[in-house]
């Protein structure tokens, strides 16, 4: 029997999908502490969340038979995607269902905040017939400014313009051709921010994305502003808006969605033009049905080796196809992580060459993986393996990939070829007894590193009174070396010296160890 646990109150009638799998056991958890969570799931074969449970790396290593997490929504904030993507645990949500319901939630908070309906309500309720103190403004002729024009802004755009505003939105990941066809005018940050009446949010919350709305946004906008965030607390920063809020800079403001939830403590919340829901856009019957169908479909496909469709952490091929290239997924995404730290200058082209057994593989899960590695220390935002090849492309970067039949002697090799306007660089490296990552050659310099915590690059010329003063450089600063490679082609020639230190050289130990006579250059990379 494969065992499915259902946790966060997913809709019990979207479960059909997994109840009439003959072989599938569906349990239904109850609000679990991580603790708990950590004691049961290696019993589980898949697991399916909302957004209360947190799916930590603690969850992951814990799972033994865990294949598949899905959530029924949106958002995976709440599941550690990098510790699933290195166990080869896919991810899948399910984006469609609750469209519908976030955007009406966004429109109901506009219209409430708009026209003061919960302050109102809460004053009849305590029976104060109040007319003066709730005048409020329309929303025709205004101007809405959206962030982010994905499904839930673009159903928010088309509803907004039948209330006869004028939409502008900003998302730097859609083309003009898309904004035309909803009659969008496609503007900059900025602009939103200074020409708009309304300003709704709908992006997930990334390393961009935090706090993208604080105190410098504020100063921008327009005075007497409305903001609306139904979409990720923390993309506009708590304490800059409950300032923008008192000082009347910003009119009203309804948020859905809290940086720390659940929230009851908010200091907004005692503020008479602030207005907020418990985390409710996607809170229809309809919607948590649709999401709870989707997902149970997913987690059958995957569970049973077909294509899944929405999957967020690894590119969707089924699992058997990804089973086979598993292993290598980490390894791929170190080397790329480390090309990113060794090469200088802007890359322009990326190279994969796959080797050995790897050869007869399909190998695209590991390519989009090392461009992952590759692009996660240079930009700010998200990398995951959905928008990798993309964000890749936006920046003008090439990505082939090719297989290569020589090995150099290893059963399977990577070989990562950089090319950038200064340098071309190229690191390989293999699994050790199918699962031990080894980086074992960079620049064609044979090596065996562990490629995990920090380690010391030190290009040098192979002659004697290098090695030791820059062990002494190191050791002065009290920094233990686990282990050092060296590697070179001739004596006398260009060799590379690879230390594994247990933390971080400093800055100025760098700088006297690039003084050491014979030492090329002096990188600190972490993995
Ligand atoms: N309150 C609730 O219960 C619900 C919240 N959500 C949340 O709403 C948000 C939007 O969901 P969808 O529209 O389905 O997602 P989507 O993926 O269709 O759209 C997101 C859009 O944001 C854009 N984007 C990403 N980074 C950006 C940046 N830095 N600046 C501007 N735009 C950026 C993307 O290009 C994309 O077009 C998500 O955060 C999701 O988790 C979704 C459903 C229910
Ligand atoms: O499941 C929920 O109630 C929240 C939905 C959500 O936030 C999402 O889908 O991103």
């Amino acid at each position: 029997m494969l065992k499915v646990l259902v946790m966060d109150g997913v809709s019990e009638e979207g479960l059909v999908p997994l109840r009439r799998e003959e072989d599938i056991e569906v349990v239904i958890g109850q609000k679990m502490t991580e603790d708990d969570l950590v004691q049961v799931i290696p019993e589980y074969d898949a697991l399916i969340v909302r957004s209360a449970t947190k799916v930590t790396r603690r969850v992951v290593e814990a799972a033994q038979n865990l294949k598949v997490i899905g959530r029924a929504g949106v958002g995976v904030d709440n599941i550690d995607l990098e510790a699933a993507t290195t166990r080869g645990i896919l991810v899948v949500n399910a984006p469609d269902g609750n469209t519908i319901a976030a955007t009406e939630h966004t429109i109901a908070m506009m219209l409430a905040l708009a026209r003061n309906i919960p302050q109102a309500v809460a004053r009849l309720k305590e029976g104060v017939w109040d007319k003066k103190a709730f005048i409020g403004v329309e929303l025709r002729d205004k101007t809405l400014g959206i962030i982010g024009l994905g499904r839930i802004g673009s159903a928010v755009a088309k509803r907004a313009q039948a209330l006869e505003m004028n939409v502008i939105a900003y998302d730097p990941f859609i083309n003009e051709e898309k904004a035309a066809s909803l009659a969008v005018e496609l503007v900059a940050l900025e602009d939103v921010y200074r020409r708009s009446d309304f300003i709704t949010v709908h992006l997930p919350k990334t390393k961009e994305s935090y706090h993208m709305i604080g105190d410098e946004a504020f100063a921008l906008m327009k005075d007497g502003v409305r903001i609306i965030n139904c979409a990720r607390g923390g993309i506009i920063d708590e304490e800059a808006l409950y300032r923008a809020l008192v000082s009347g800079k910003v009119a009203g403001a309804a948020l859905d969605v809290f940086e720390k939830e659940p929230n009851t403590e908010s200091p907004l919340l005692s503020l008479p033009n602030f207005i907020a829901t418990p985390h409710l856009g996607a809170s229809t019957r309809e919607a948590q049905l649709n999401v709870a169908v989707d997902v149970s479909g997913e987690i059958v496909a995957a569970l049973r080796g077909k294509l899944v469709k929405n999957t967020v952490n690894i590119p969707s091929i089924s699992p058997q196809v990804l089973s086979a290239v598993r292993p290598y997924l980490g390894l791929a995404e170190k080397l790329g992580k480390l090309q990113a730290q060794l090469v200088t200058g802007r890359i322009r082209k990326i190279e994969v060459v796959y080797s050995g057994e790897l050869a007869r593989q399909e190998v695209s899960p590991l390519t989009t993986a090392v461009v992952k590695g590759l692009l996660d220390p240079i930009l700010q935002e998200t990398v995951n393996f959905v928008n990798a090849p993309v964000l890749a492309k936006n920046r003008g970067i090439q990505v082939f990939q090719a297989v290569d039949g020589e090995a150099e002697g290893y059963a399977s090799l990577i070989t990562v070829k950089v090319y950038s306007d200064k340098a071309e660089k190229s690191v390989a490296g293999t699994l050790f007894g199918k699962q031990d990552p080894r980086v074992v050659m960079i620049d064609g310099y044979r090596i065996d590193v562990d490629p995990s915590g920090h380690i010391l690059y030190v290009p040098h010329i192979d002659k004697p009174r290098i090695i030791g003063p820059v062990g002494l450089l190191i050791g002065k600063h009290d920094i233990n070396i686990a282990a050092m490679q060296v590697g070179r082609k001739e004596i006398g020639g260009k060799a590379i010296m690879m230390l594994s230190v247990d933390a971080p050289v400093p800055e100025e130990t760098l700088g006297e160890i690039a003084q050491v006579d014979g030492v090329l250059d002096v990188k600190m990379v972490h993995l």
